[in-house]
């Protein structure tokens, strides 16, 4: 590996290089035999892309508005606890650096006070600040269990949007890869709320096979506690930066100017291949 990383993976090698042993486990480990952890990024790896030729692409516009909150591209930073083991600065550092690539980090509970006293102008709590009237439970933007009947319990419950999510593969092992039941949830929700992603996001065609299988924006665990180990904010920015290129590039290459062009029919699902084998 080349001293500057490339792309999000190889932060992770370098994360691996600086952090004490028992910091990168617990970051980069998962529930039991960690099986629903190597699905999340596998199961990505089976979904093909359908590019499309004669579109001008001249101008690519990744931006979107998330719960009112205009970001410049729809990749937003997942809750992580304890960002001071990678980094001294810890969650101000990815707080800005959030601010600086014009992205939503979203607080875990215990990350919002902290937040708040150091950086209370950063995105983070402004997009706390923002969603928490919509609030009727105090989780508000729910992580379902990547199941279509939690989600439907969500939006029923009030919540202002629904996070497919298995917790990065930290909590039920065995449960499902989440981008393989991400259309299910989408089709449950009908609409009613935003549906984020998060679960094995490590490159920009990642990205672009979520949103085109219907979430609004995906979240970033990880890849970005391994930028802020590396690097600090730098890091972070890092991370967040390459993503938004390799999406801007896959649109390109994809033939979608617009998130709005990017649409079903520009993955092919393993189910998909499957049946046009028959
Ligand atoms: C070290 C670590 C701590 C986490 N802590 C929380 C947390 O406090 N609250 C929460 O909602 N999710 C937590 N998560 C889950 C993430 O928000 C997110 O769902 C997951 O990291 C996304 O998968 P990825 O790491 O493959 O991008 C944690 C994940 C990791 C890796």
């Amino acid at each position: 590996m080349a001293t500057e990383p490339v792309n999000v993976n190889e932060f992770q090698e370098l994360a691996k290089k600086i952090l004490p042993k028992m910091y990168y486990d617990f970051y980069t480990g998962g529930a039991e035999d960690q099986h629903t952890l190597k699905q999340n990024v596998e199961a990505f790896q089976r979904i093909l892309l359908r590019p499309r030729v004669l579109v001008d692409v001249s101008r690519i516009d990744m931006s979107t508005t998330v719960l009112g909150f205009k970001i410049s591209a729809p990749i937003m930073i997942a809750p992580t606890a304890m960002h001071q083991l990678a980094h001294p600065e810890g969650e101000v550092a990815t707080a800005r650096a959030a601010d600086a690539c014009n992205t939503i980090m979203v607080l875990s509970f215990s990350s919002t006070r902290t937040i708040e006293q150091v950086a209370a102008s950063c995105n983070a709590v402004r997009f706390y600040q923002m969603i928490a009237p919509k609030l009727k439970n105090l989780e508000g933007l729910m992580p379902t269990e990547v199941d279509f009947v939690s989600a439907r319990k969500a939006v029923e419950a009030g919540v202002a949007g629904v996070i497919v999510s298995n917790h990065g593969g930290r909590q039920l092992d065995f449960s499902p890869a989440t981008v393989s039941v991400l259309e299910e949830v989408v089709h449950a929700v009908g609409g009613k709320v935003p549906i984020l992603f998060d679960g094995g996001v490590r490159r920009g065609t990642d990205i672009f096979k979520a949103l085109a299988l219907g979430a609004q924006a995906v979240l970033v665990g990880r890849p970005v506690v391994y930028g802020l180990a590396a690097m600090g904010q730098n890091g972070v920015r890092s991370v967040i930066e390459m993503l938004k290129n390799e999406l801007e590039l896959t649109m390109a290459l994809s033939g979608c100017p617009t998130l709005k062009d990017i649409t079903r029919s520009h993955v092919r699902t393993a189910h998909e291949s499957f049946h046009s084998k028959l």
